[in-house]
Formats: C-alpha cells, structure tokens, sequence
C-alpha cells in the first residue's frame, strides 16, 4: 500500500485554481522531491496532507487513510509537518520547546526526557539545549522545527522548503539530517526550489506547475525522459581547428538548428525543439563540417541535469 496518495485532489481559492486534479503516489520508505516554481500548488498540497486544510474535491490518504475530520487524529499522529516559517518563541529555551511539544503529543515523565535527549542527538542540537530559541541561527531552528516533529516518530515527514534561507553550510547540514532520516526509513515529501540538491536526496521526484503534476518518475527517468523529448533544449559544444565564424555560418543554415552562438573559443548549437530528427543531429553535423573541410575538434552534447531537465519539462514556464 502505498504511503501518500492524492487522488484528483484539488483546491480552489475563490476562481484560482491551486491544485488541479493531482494524482501523486508515494511508497513506503521513498523520499520524495516535489519540484516546482513558485506558486505551483506545493504548499497547499502539503497543508492538506498534514490536516491543515480541506481539498474543495478530491481525496488525500496518508498510509491508507483518508486525511479528513474523522481520522485527522490518526493521520496526524504518524505525520510530521515541517512548516517553511518558523515562530516566534519569546523566553523560551530549546528543551523547554521541544517539551512543550513532547507534552502536547501525551509523551511523559522519563520517556519525554530520553526522546528529547534523542532528536537532540540526531539533529545536532545537544549542545544547544539549554539556548533560546530566538537566539538561534536560521540553519538551527529548521533543524529544532525537524526534532520537534521527530518526537512522537512518525512514519511520514512533509517538509516544506526546509533548505529556503539557508546558507551553503547549513543546507548541507540538512541534507545530511534528512537523508540520515530517509536511510532510517522514514518516508519524505519535500519540496523545494533548490532543484541540484534534490537530485542528491530524493529518489523520486514530481514536478508541478500551475497546479498539475506534470511529471513524476526516478531521478533517471525524469532525465531520460527530458532527454529524449525532441530537440526541445538541447544544446551541442562545437568546436573547429580554425575558422570558426565560417562553421557558425555554416550551421546556421542546416535543417533543425534554432541558434548558434560563439562562447569562447567554441559554438554552442542549441537544436529547434520540433526537429523531427533530433536524435542524429550530432553526427549529421559532424559530417557537413567535415564535408565542408573543416577540422572538428570536439563535437558533445551539453549534460542534462536536474535542473535542465526542470526547464524543458516546464518549457521555460517558471523564473
Ligand atoms: N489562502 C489563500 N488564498 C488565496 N490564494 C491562495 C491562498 N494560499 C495559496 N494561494 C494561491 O494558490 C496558489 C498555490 O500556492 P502554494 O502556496 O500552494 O504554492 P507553492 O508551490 O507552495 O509556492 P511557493 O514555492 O511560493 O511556496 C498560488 O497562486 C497562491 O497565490
């Protein structure tokens, strides 16, 4: 059975359709990258698995049951929420947070003690038990919002853009933490802009856009499949012994080439996105510039990435 199903869940504000039709399946033990730009329905997505707000229709099921009034106890008791805003916690100290929650979960007496004592360890934190809340950095409150959730040890973890406002230093510390929590077996859903360091952490990823999911699939397949989708994006290096601004103008003029530009010593050859046959483009140019009696130099394809995939996938939609 599946951990996290979402079917034709959506969501309208007034006439602003958020969340269109989603259909989303996340097995057990998958960490899950939900990609997408800003205002693509991520939130709201992850606001209504976590209890916090209804579908107009639709339905979200979190390890098989349906999220709603009649099981929001039950549902919330094997999810973590990490929400992509922090509180405001006046006078408090970092064990009295986290007991404040621990109590708010019905965890008690010494149990309270040895589980803060243990997401203390896990995220790095002991040494910071006795510090207030306000007085930590950015990095170490998005780490305290994960041991707050990791209290009653839930099988789901939703995160909401935890890496957002993070320095280099900090972003790595919490890759690190949540892949130690996926290795742990946790099942994640978490979304993010920041395209490269999903592709380390999740094994799975969804990108929406305007409220549809439009693809889903492995970190492979999702590049494959961008890949593979035609010309659309896809940028050969060039480079030629000599007489390069003539190599330019040669290519310019063959079948299935959108643009040339000269970079340096080399052309980067982007092809037309509806090529027919964009598959052999490569070798079809190296033969005319070989049969033109240029000397080819080099001759590769620009590597697709995560983040190139995204932008053809989302055909250059987002920012
Ligand atoms: N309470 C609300 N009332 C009206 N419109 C809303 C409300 N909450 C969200 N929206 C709109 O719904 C759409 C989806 O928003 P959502 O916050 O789910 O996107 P997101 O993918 O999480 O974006 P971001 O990356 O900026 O957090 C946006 O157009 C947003 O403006």
């Amino acid at each position: 059975m599946s951990m996290i199903q979402t079917i034709n869940l959506t969501k309208r504000y007034g006439e602003l359709m958020a969340l269109s039709n989603l259909n989303l399946t996340i097995e057990q033990g998958q960490c899950f990258g939900f990609i997408g730009p800003n205002g693509a329905g991520k939130t709201t997505t992850i606001k209504i698995l976590a209890t916090l707000l209804k579908p107009t229709w639709g339905e979200a099921r979190v390890d098989g049951l349906s999220v709603g009034p009649v099981n929001a106890r039950q549902v919330r008791s094997m999810i973590g929420y990490v929400p992509d805003f922090f509180g405001s916690y006046d006078d408090m100290v970092v064990k009295e947070y986290l007991s404040f929650f621990a109590a708010s979960y019905g965890i008690t007496g010494d149990h309270r003690k040895q589980v803060i004592g243990d997401v203390l360890d896990l995220t790095d934190l002991a040494y910071k038990a006795d510090a207030e809340v306000n007085s930590l950095s950015r990095g170490m409150q998005q780490r305290l919002s994960v041991a707050r959730v990791l209290l009653h040890d839930p099988k789901v973890l939703l995160l909401d853009e935890p890496a957002s406002g993070l320095d280099p230093r900090a972003r790595i510390e919490m890759r690190e933490l949540l892949k130690e929590l996926h290795l742990m077996g946790k099942t994640i859903l978490i979304s993010s802009h920041i395209l490269l360091e999903m592709a380390d952490l999740c094994n799975v990823v969804g990108i929406i856009e305007q409220g549809e999911l439009k693809f889903t699939g492995t970190m492979d397949e999702i590049i494959e499949r961008a890949r593979t989708m035609g010309g659309g994006g896809r940028v050969l290096t060039v480079a030629v012994a000599s007489k390069t601004a003539q190599a330019a103008a040669l290519l310019q003029q063959a079948p299935g080439i959108e643009k040339v530009e000269a970079v340096n010593s080399h052309l980067r050859v982007s092809l037309s996105p509806d090529a027919p046959n964009a598959h052999d483009a490569a070798p079809r140019i190296a033969s005319a510039l070989v049969q033109q009696g240029f000397a080819l130099t080099r001759l590769e394809e620009e590597q697709v990435n995560l983040e190139t995939a995204f932008m053809r996938l989302t055909k250059g939609l987002v920012q």
